[in-house]
């Protein structure tokens, strides 16, 4: 039996991303609309719901437009936009969030595919709230940097089109609402907003996301080898999610924004100075990859009770 699935925005950045996943899969089978038709919504309305699972690869507002059209109750939507998040009815789409998280998403009809920059934060700081190391009041700061392609088609024009005039490294956010914060809260369980400083870099794509901690000054002084014991339990099953050995993340002279290429890869690192009670957590990932496509194949597969990892680039 074969599973009809949809990409709606099939023609924009990410879901170019999803479709080159899934080529060559015989266990599902491809609804597609031609380049002419991505916005018709006749025809968006007519494989919407002719499918068996939707991938939203579409702006916020088009994405809820696209709940809407769907009128039967069978279709199951993964929508990788921020529209669904944190909303009733829906189940966040980051299957590595806690034990137990995988198979509620397993049996759930609305998916919403995480944002970039919290997969990357999420992965770094869930598991250090769930153990108790990182207080839930505890005033976290994230920044990082992104490749253009985070933007979508519009910042791409930005970087590469005949007028651009791109900057090698541009903070962005700076008024601190960025659309992230809010499930980076709510999944964190953090019960303060983190202080979120982006930016992004002259290249088209990967992602750095950094988590510092004054070790010294929380409770219990967690040391170095408490946090990575922490991150490496989380994750030892995975083929996804990596943690590099402590004395490997401190041999590196630094994480590259390239560090995982093309794929679907997410890498920690955890570096820090025991004489300062300071650390560094790391995460390097491409936005396009686990931030987005390869995150949005992975929960296809979950729902579709296909192997995990299926299609994605490792
Ligand atoms: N790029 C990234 O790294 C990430 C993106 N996302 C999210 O994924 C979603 C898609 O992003 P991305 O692929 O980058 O965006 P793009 O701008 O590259 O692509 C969006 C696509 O949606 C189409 N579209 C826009 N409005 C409508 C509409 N009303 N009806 C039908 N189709 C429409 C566009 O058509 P047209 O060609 O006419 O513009 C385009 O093909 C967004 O919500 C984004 O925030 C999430 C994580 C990471
Ligand atoms: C570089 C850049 O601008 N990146 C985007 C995030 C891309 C992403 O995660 O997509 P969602 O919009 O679906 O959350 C931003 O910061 O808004």
């Amino acid at each position: 039996m074969t599973t009809n699935v949809f990409i709606d925005g099939g023609h924009g950045t990410t879901g170019i991303e999803i479709a080159e996943r899934l080529a060559g899969r015989q266990e599902l089978s491809l609804i597609t609309l031609d380049l002419e038709d991505r916005r018709n919504a006749a025809a968006r309305r007519d494989a919407l719901n002719a499918a068996d699972i939707v991938i939203l690869c579409l702006p916020d507002d088009a994405a809820r437009e696209a709940v809407a059209l769907i009128d039967n109750d069978h279709t199951r939507v993964i929508d990788a936009s921020t529209a669904h998040r944190v909303a009733d009815g829906w189940t966040y789409g980051f299957p590595e969030l806690e034990p137990g998280h995988r198979n509620r998403l397993a049996a759930s009809r609305r998916v919403a595919n995480p944002g970039c920059w919290p997969t990357g934060f999420l992965a770094l700081v869930r598991p250090l709230v769930l153990a108790g190391l990182i207080p839930a009041d505890w005033p976290v700061t994230v920044s990082g940097a992104s490749g253009y392609s985070g933007g979508g088609k519009a910042m791409i024009a930005d970087y590469e089109g005949a007028a651009a005039q791109p900057s090698a490294f541009r903070p962005y956010g700076l008024s601190l609402g960025h659309k992230h914060v809010p499930e980076m809260t709510r999944y964190s369980g953090l019960t303060h907003p983190p202080l979120f400083a982006p930016a992004v870099a002259n290249a088209y794509r990967g992602m750095i996301v950094e988590v510092p901690l004054q070790l010294r000054a929380m409770p219990g002084t967690p040391s170095l080898a408490d946090i990575h014991d922490a991150l490496a339990s989380a994750y030892a099953q995975s083929s996804i999610v990596t943690v590099a050995a402590l004395e490997d993340s401190a041999a590196m002279s630094g994480v590259p924004l390239e560090y995982v290429g093309a794929t679907d890869r997410l890498a920690l690192f955890l570096c820090g100075n025991p004489d300062t009670g300071q650390a560094r957590l790391v995460a390097a990932l491409d936005n396009l990859g686990k931030g987005a496509a390869g995150a949005a194949v992975q929960n296809l597969n979950i729902l579709a009770g296909l192997p995990e990892t299926a299609g994605l680039r490792l």
